[in-house]
């Protein structure tokens, strides 16, 4: 166990009052990484959105990836706009708010409404029984935002047909409920302008994950009813202190402290709640760090825990920087990061989205790889591809036991192994007991089998090593990039289902569970193909699900 040094940097005053407490076991490693951040005017040169701050191999990426910085006021004008059509749909009876969106699409005002306390019904799914919850709750008093920086994300244009469909066989006009955020000129804008829907064009200089006080942030939160404004003025009051060329940098020192852990070897952050009205904030602080630092084999691992308490937290592992956020700073002789490197933010909501921006921005220049490009997601869309045009083979279950069929990679289950409990057992097995993670996969309902996600603090206590849950698909689009495109130390655990009754995606070849599969293998197959060892434990139906998390504990 190492000890903490802690220091801090405070702004007080009206607006987004921030307090941040940085711990390290090292104080040179961190001060000398802050001191040569100062002296490469890091900060100033983000600002001026200077391109060759990550090398020549970002530089053209980066290039087309920095105008976030101005966004607290370059996306003001959006506000009014926004705010008519919010009126326009209260006047007509629209009070429930579906987003239609994966990854940097629906993040951000995931964890906006989340902190506003105004419902969204966020649809980041292919689970045919979680699509279809959304499209009968409520139906006649639906609006929903379709959102696709690209344009052609499989998920959310299926999500989008099945609303299309739904309206119309209720009678109802699609154009008088579907708004749209993208990008201008992606094949969504065109279909939208056809189709009569209202269109937000976001800035195609800012990238998904980056893309919280954009129209993709802001465009389904002001709708729900979060204080859009507000939330601007959080970050714009923020912003001279994020790019101040000084050591009381707050997005410096926290950029600084993530990548000096990581090339110390303390390559996983766990993030948790210390007080905060956005518990959820984590989630999206998972794709922006997982996206922007996991690649090349390099990366840091982003940890979501449930609690200050729960394993992988309360106690940590030695690679493990532990970051907290909200309003109370919890560190102390009860809870005491492992490898001595610890971080607590206390910051309304608005300035947290810029300043974990800015610091993931500073830490890939720290860790030397390219923050803006997210190379390894596409292979696992392109292996669900081919096996929904039939290309892939399908694979072979290693044995059944009970209402589980198992698969696994190969080359690390053990001949003969017959139960699930072992092959669960032969996989954890396999985690580098120094640097190994255990990934947690579920391509199922979010929301009916949210107690599976318990799994997690199960198998965190079981193993004591740093275990991340995710939902599939919502992880492929986050902490998905890091798995294939991180330090080859993870295992992998998927768990895939049969849903309560399929459903078709209108005029495509294939259904949601088809695609959901799809997706399971896909990700399974390029994951396998990189050597990593998957699991993969497909149970019969929702019901027997209580039986497999018995095993998982
Ligand atoms: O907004 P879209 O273009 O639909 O993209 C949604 C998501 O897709 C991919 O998975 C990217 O890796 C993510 O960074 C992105 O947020």
């Amino acid at each position: 166990m190492s000890e903490t040094a802690w220091s801090t940097v405070k702004e007080e005053g009206t607006g987004a009052a921030f307090e941040l407490f940085f711990g390290y076991p090292d104080e040179k490693a961190f001060a000398s990484t802050v001191e040569r951040l100062v002296a490469d005017r890091v900060a100033g040169r983000i600002a001026a959105q200077d391109p060759t701050l990550w090398g020549p191999a970002a530089e053209e990426e980066a290039g087309k990836r920095l105008s976030w910085v101005a966004l607290p006021e370059a996306s003001r004008p959006l506000v009014d706009r926004i705010a008519g059509l919010q009126a326009d749909c209260r006047d007509r009876g629209l009070a429930k708010v579906v987003l239609c969106g994966m990854g940097g699409s629906s993040l951000a005002p995931e964890v906006i409404c989340e902190a506003a306390g105004v419902e969204l019904d966020v649809l980041d799914s292919s689970d045919p029984d979680f699509v279809r919850r959304s499209l009968e709750d409520r139906l006649a008093e639906t609006v929903v935002v379709v959102s696709s920086k690209s344009g052609g994300t499989v998920e959310t244009d299926s999500q989008r047909r099945a609303f299309e469909k739904a309206f119309r066989d209720a009678g109802i006009d699609p154009a008088e409920r579907i708004v749209v955020v993208t990008d201008p000129g992606s094949p969504l804008e065109e279909l939208a302008r056809d189709a009569g829907y209202q269109v937000f064009l976001a800035d195609p200089e800012v990238g998904g994950r980056y893309s919280a006080l954009t129209a993709f942030g802001l465009v389904p939160s002001g709708l729900a009813g979060a204080d859009i404004a507000g939330l601007l003025d959080q970050a714009a009051t923020i912003r001279p202190a994020l790019e101040a060329d000084s050591v009381d940098n707050p997005g410096l020192r926290l950029g600084a402290l993530l990548g000096a852990a990581a090339l110390a070897g303390v390559d996983k952050v766990a993030l948790a709640s210390s007080g905060a009205s956005y518990a959820g904030f984590g989630d999206w602080a998972e794709q922006l760090i997982a996206e922007s630092t996991g690649k090349e084999g390099k990366g840091i691992l982003p940890v979501g825990v449930e609690a200050l308490d729960a394993p992988g937290f309360s106690p940590s592992t030695a690679d493990e920087v532990l970051a907290t956020f909200g309003s109370t700073f919890a560190f102390g002789p009860d809870l005491t990061p492992a490898s001595g490197w610890g971080v607590h933010v206390d910051a309304p909501l608005g300035a947290q989205l810029l300043l974990w921006e800015y610091a993931t921005a500073v830490a890939g220049r720290v860790i030397g790889i390219n923050p803006f490009d997210q190379p390894d997601v596409e292979s696992a869309k392109a292996a669900a591809r081919e096996m929904l045009d039939g290309g892939g083979s399908e694979p072979t279950p290693v044995f059944v036991d009970g209402a589980v069929t198992v698969y696994a990679s190969e080359g690390w289950l053990p001949e003969g192994t017959s139960t699930v409990a072992d092959a669960v057992a032969a996989l954890l097995e396999r985690l580098d007991p120094d640097h190994g993670y255990l990934a947690v996969q579920a391509y199922l309902d979010r929301h009916r089998d949210a107690d599976l996600a318990g799994t997690r603090a199960t198998l965190a206590r079981r193993t004591g090593r740093p275990v991340t849950f995710g939902w599939g698909p919502r992880f492929l689009h986050s902490t998905g990039q890091y798995h294939k495109g991180g330090p080859g130390t993870g295992v992998y655990l998927q768990v895939t289902g049969q849903p309560e009754a399929d459903l078709a995606v209108p005029d495509r070849p294939f259904t949601f569970q088809e695609f959901l599969t799809a997706q399971a293998v896909g990700d399974g197959q390029v994951l396998a193909g990189k050597g990593r060892p998957v699991l993969r434990l497909h149970v019969s139906g929702p019901g027997d699900l209580a039986g497999l998390r018995k095993v998982l504990s």
